[in-house]
């Protein structure tokens, strides 16, 4: 294929890689290189990067450009792509050597302006530690007015865009200008740019000031609020390490993430931002984590490479009416400073990379984040959220570092592009569930058998990922050890399950029969759920004791233990509580929708009504309409639901759907009229159906030849989740008798175990095979164990990149086996190793019709590969090998080179990245000569030309064969050259 060819057809992906991480800098750094190559013209640049342009537009034009322009500009292209791509950015030369390079070109053929055009890409870096200077050199050699330095320094401009920006000036000035830059540049470097920052000594009162931030923070940090109505575990106890993972996959970092990395350089995607973001599902642990990065840093003992963190809670930040400055809002909402209050401050401009900012739940806040508004002046007063979008954008206090946690829903693009990178906490693995559920019980046999239970029902296992369910059900033991075959299986049991526990830990249950609990407890439940309900959507969690007495919620509603006070914001005089949890507010709107006589007929379907948050307008869509106008004061712009508020509503919404289920029907006979209780149950069904119907009609029709997909949209699986709450298999049923596809695309969903659940149960529905895609989510081992009971209906299963280990394989292949529709199966980067393989050799003897296996960029050997050669050789029918990135050496490709010696259904083998050396390529030799493979892989392979000498040798055997390819081997450009010459299917 040619480089204008794959240009078409590879769009999507280029697209992907230009515009993924949302910053403009990879699209910037990759037009600096076509112009410097003379690739593009001036007049093309300017037609693409239109300032104001949506990034996704500004690339596309460039793809259009670069396609028109031919195939020499596209091979250009695609092989700069390389080169900007971050990870194999890094050329390992000093900036010395670079300066050196840019001089030396420039003096032997060159202009210095074709110069500056030539090494642009160098230049823009190099000049991103001398701004000041070189500006200061054309100001001075008459080449630049005040007024063109000003524009290049503004400081809404990244250090690279203000790079540009002056290169691009200087091409109107001329090559005495440009020479003026280059010696700039050159002079800059040889002096050593690069210093190490100069040694801080702070000031007496400034060490005073930082121990009396350390030690309030240290106070706040100590205990956990999910058990401050009842109990007081200091989080030193309880704390337990969530899983961690980078967002933007980061090539070569396979061990955990920790503390340090989270604000350290590793997965670092825009070097010119300072915000690193936390995003993670609801009760995922997001402020917990942060919590104990307060603490460690108060104590001592980590991140001791700031001098001040200040830690910002959004959902206390809404109260905050007044316009402040920075100054004022770090003073007045973390710490007050005793004396000196503008030193301190001061110092803090100053020293901007020793200062930390925390931000726990953006989603919380209010107002979506929006870059439109600019502030730059740290004493200029504002609004507080337009404060805190300009910290977190850099605008304000350029350097300081933020760390920033949401839910993935509230994270839109104008945010991400001005992240540094993006962490993800997906929740507790099996082992952190195991560990926890220790700490919280000292006494070893309850928790042994909380944890027995837990391994007999792996769909509350599944759900115990999330940890303020593993929380609960650890809380409810009793409960849960008492209840027998009717153990959890829902989000909603989990919840109905604390409700009981709470409510009965503070009154014993008075009649005599088990359903009657809900009954004696209505008021109570129904005081807390208007309260829930009225403030759900309207982003309001904090409640001050008046709030409290308007929706009459009594002293003894707040002993119950729903409801805690809110640490920083409860002084001597008044009190502030909020829900022990979120979700513990959703749960209790969606008690009060079920359970109320006085809730308006159409608010289930208001809140069902599906949406995008960020596409449809939700004005008079969501149940605002219903409330009291006091209340609706305090929604968004226009009356609109803002995003902050759908995820919370879509949690609401799940809760009532798990709470009208038929199995928990009963339990409100005696709270409200059966026949309201159908009524709003045939209201949710309606609402599901129509839902899906709604997704179900948004697929394309599928172009000929290709089959038909369908990528989930955003609200697809939360209705997944609502139908997984009803327990009803006939509403699973007819939900999927609608559905005909032949592959369902859910990557990068967010889909975790608890998510697999709910898929399994509706999909195993499905009348037809499909592809299941879930690429790039959390699947973990419990979740491919949820996901076995639809596995029949899957012809293959892409699981890249989600945490899977040989358990779960071990799990999937025993099941996988007796499924005659599961086929294909992709594993690309797990963390698989040589213990996996004899289960699939297991699999390929037991299904001698299996069709592809590909296990890309896990940890298997030569091991593994003689265990995979023993399956293959009694295989007839594998098409597709993918053992990418692996380490089977030249003993591995021996082994399965003889076991594919004479396959004659082997069309495609790729080996690359597996040190199979020449010795590996000779007996690959024979595979090439015998069967009938079309493409063979084995670039990076350290093959010398003996090796490669043997590949053209048995090319001649082999007319089938379209390409080997043998990039980055042990061959010199001579023999490349020779090589290509004689076998031209060979690809270097
Ligand atoms: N690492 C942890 N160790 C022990 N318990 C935890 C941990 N993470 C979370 N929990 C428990 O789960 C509860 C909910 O966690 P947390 O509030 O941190 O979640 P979150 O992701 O911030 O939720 P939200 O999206 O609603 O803000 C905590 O109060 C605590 O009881």
């Amino acid at each position: 294929m040619s480089a204008q060819e794959l240009v078409l057809k590879q769009r999507t992906e280029l697209l992907d890689a230009l515009c993924s991480s949302g910053s403009s800098e990879t699209l910037e750094k990759l037009l600096d290189a076509l112009l410097a190559h003379g690739e593009l013209t001036w007049e093309d640049y300017h037609s693409i990067l239109v300032p104001g342009r949506a990034l996704y537009k500004n690339a596309r034009q460039l793809l259009d450009l670069v396609h028109v322009k031919g195939s020499d500009t596209c091979r250009f292209f695609l092989s700069a792509l390389k080169q900007v791509v971050p990870e194999v950015q890094e050329t390992g030369r000093s900036p010395t050597q670079c300066v050196a390079s840019v001089m030396d070109t420039g003096e032997r053929q060159c202009t210095s302006a074709q110069t500056l055009l030539t090494q642009r890409l160098s230049l823009v870096n190099m000049l991103q530690g001398c701004i000041d200077d070189t500006l200061e050199a054309l100001l001075v050699s008459g080449h630049f007015t005040s007024g063109e330095c000003d524009e290049v320094r503004l400081p809404t401009y990244t250090p690279s865009q203000q790079a540009r920006r002056l290169l691009n000036y200087v091409r109107s000035k001329g090559d005495a200008a440009a020479t003026v830059v280059l010696n700039s540049v050159q002079q800059r470097h040889e002096s050593g740019c690069n210093l190490t920052p100069e040694k801080v000594t702070p000031s007496n009162e400034f060490v005073k000031y930082q121990k009396k931030l350390s030690s309030s923070l240290s106070a706040q940090s100590c205990f956990l609020s999910t058990y401050g109505g009842t109990s007081h575990v200091s989080l030193e106890d309880i704390y337990t390490k969530g899983q961690l993972e980078l967002v933007h996959n980061c090539p070569g970092i396979k061990r955990p993430l920790g503390m340090e990395d989270i604000v350290g350089p590793v997965g670092t995607v825009n070097q010119d931002a300072d915000t690193v973001l936390i995003s993670g599902e609801v009760g995922s642990g997001k402020s917990t984590l942060l919590q104990r990065l307060h603490l460690l840093w108060a104590r001592g003992a980590a991140l001791q490479d700031f001098l001040l963190l200040f830690p910002f809670s959004c959902r206390r930040l809404n109260a905050e009416q007044r316009e402040l400055s920075v100054q004022e809002l770090l003073f007045q909402h973390c710490c007050w400073p005793d004396r000196e209050q503008e030193e301190i401050f001061q110092f803090i401009l100053d020293h901007p990379q020793g200062i930390l900012f925390t931000f726990d739940g953006l989603d919380e806040l209010k107002q979506s984040f929006s870059d439109e508004y600019r502030l730059c002046c740290p004493t200029q007063q504002a609004p507080v959220h337009i404060l805190l979008f300009n910290l977190i954008q850099g605008s304000l206090l350029k350097g300081v570092k933020k760390v920033v946690t949401s839910r993935p829903e509230a994270v839109g693009p104008s945010l991400k592009k001005h992240l540094c990178k993006e962490v993800l906490l997906t929740g507790f693995s099996p082992s952190a569930i195991d560990s926890f559920v220790r700490k919280h019980h000292t006494d070893p046999t309850v928790a042994a058998k909380i944890l027995g239970s837990l391994q007999a029902n792996t769909a509350l296992l599944g759900l115990c990922h999330s940890p303020v369910l593993c929380w609960i059900v650890s809380q409810c033991y009793k409960e849960l050890l008492g209840c027998g075959d009717g153990s959890p299986q829902t989000i909603t049991d989990v919840y109905l399950m604390i409700l009981q526990h709470f409510l009965q830990h503070q009154r014993p249950l008075q009649k005599a029969t088990a359903l009657a609990w809900p009954q004696e407890h209505l008021e109570t439940v129904l005081r807390l759920g208007q309260l829930a309900f009225d403030s759900v959507q309207t982003t309001c969690y904090v409640f001050s004791s008046a709030h409290l007495q308007m929706h009459g919620v009594t002293e003894d509603d707040v002993r119950t233990g729903f409801l805690v006070q809110s640490k920083d914001m409860s002084s001597t005089y008044s009190k502030y509580y909020e829900f022990l949890h979120m979700t513990m507010q959703c749960f209790f709107a969606a008690l009060y929708i079920v359970l109320s006589g006085n809730i308006d007929r159409s608010s289930i379907s208001k809140l069902f009504e599906t949406w995008d948050s960020k596409e449809t307008d939700l004005k008079g869509t969501c149940f605002g309409v219903c409330l009291p106008p006091t209340s609706q004061q305090e929604q968004g712009p226009n009356g609109k639901a803002t995003a902050t508020e759908t995820p919370n509503l879509q949690i609401t919404a799940t809760f009532v759907s798990g709470l009208l289920s038929l199995r928990h029907r009963n339990l409100w006979r005696h709270c409200c009229p059966g026949a309201t209780l159908e009524r709003k149950v045939k209201q949710v069904e309606k609402c599901l159906a129509k839902g899906l119907q709604k997704h179900f009609k948004s697929i394309p029709q599928p172009v000929p030849g290709e089959k038909k997909s369908m990528h989930a949209m955003p609200g697809f699986v939360w209705l997944i989740k609502c139908i997984y709450e009803m327990q009803e298999c006939r509403i699973a049923k007819d939900a999927m008798s609608k559905l005909e596809v032949d592959h369902l695309k859910l990557t990068y969903c967010n889909i975790g175990p608890v998510e697999c659940t709910a898929l399994a149960y509706v999909l195993q529905h499905l009348r037809n095979p499909v592809g299941l895609q879930l690429d790039n989510n959390s699947v973990g081992d419990v979740g491919v164990e949820q996901l076995l009971p639809c596995l029949h209906i899957c012809n293959s299963l892409y699981l890249r990149n989600n945490n899977i280990t040989d358990e779960g394989i071990r799990r999937l292949i025993a099941k996988g086996i007796q499924c005659e529709n599961f086929r294909k199966i992709a594993l690309f980067n797990n963390r698989l190793t040589d213990a996996c393989t004899q289960h699939f050799a297991h699999l390929l003897k037991a299904r001698p019709d299996f069709l592809s296996l590909r296990l890309g960029n896990n940890n298997i050997t030569a091991e593994g590969a003689r265990q995979l050669a023993d399956g293959l050789k009694c295989n007839h029918s594998l098409q597709y090998l993918g053992l990418w990135g692996n380490s089977i050496g030249d003993e591995g490709a021996q082994a399965l080179a003889s076991a594919l010696e004479n396959s004659k259904s082997l069309v495609w083998l790729s080996l690359v990245g597996n040190g199979v050396g020449s010795a590996g390529a000779c007996a690959l030799a024979n595979v090439i000569k015998n069967t009938s493979v079309q493409e063979l892989w084995l670039s990076d392979n350290r093959i010398t030309r003996a090796g490669a000498e043997h590949l053209i040798q048995a090319l001649q055997h082999n007319t089938n064969m379209k390409s080997v390819w043998l990039k980055n081997n042990d061959l010199t450009l001579e023999e490349v050259e020779e090589m290509t010459q004689r076998e031209p299917r060979l690809t270097f």
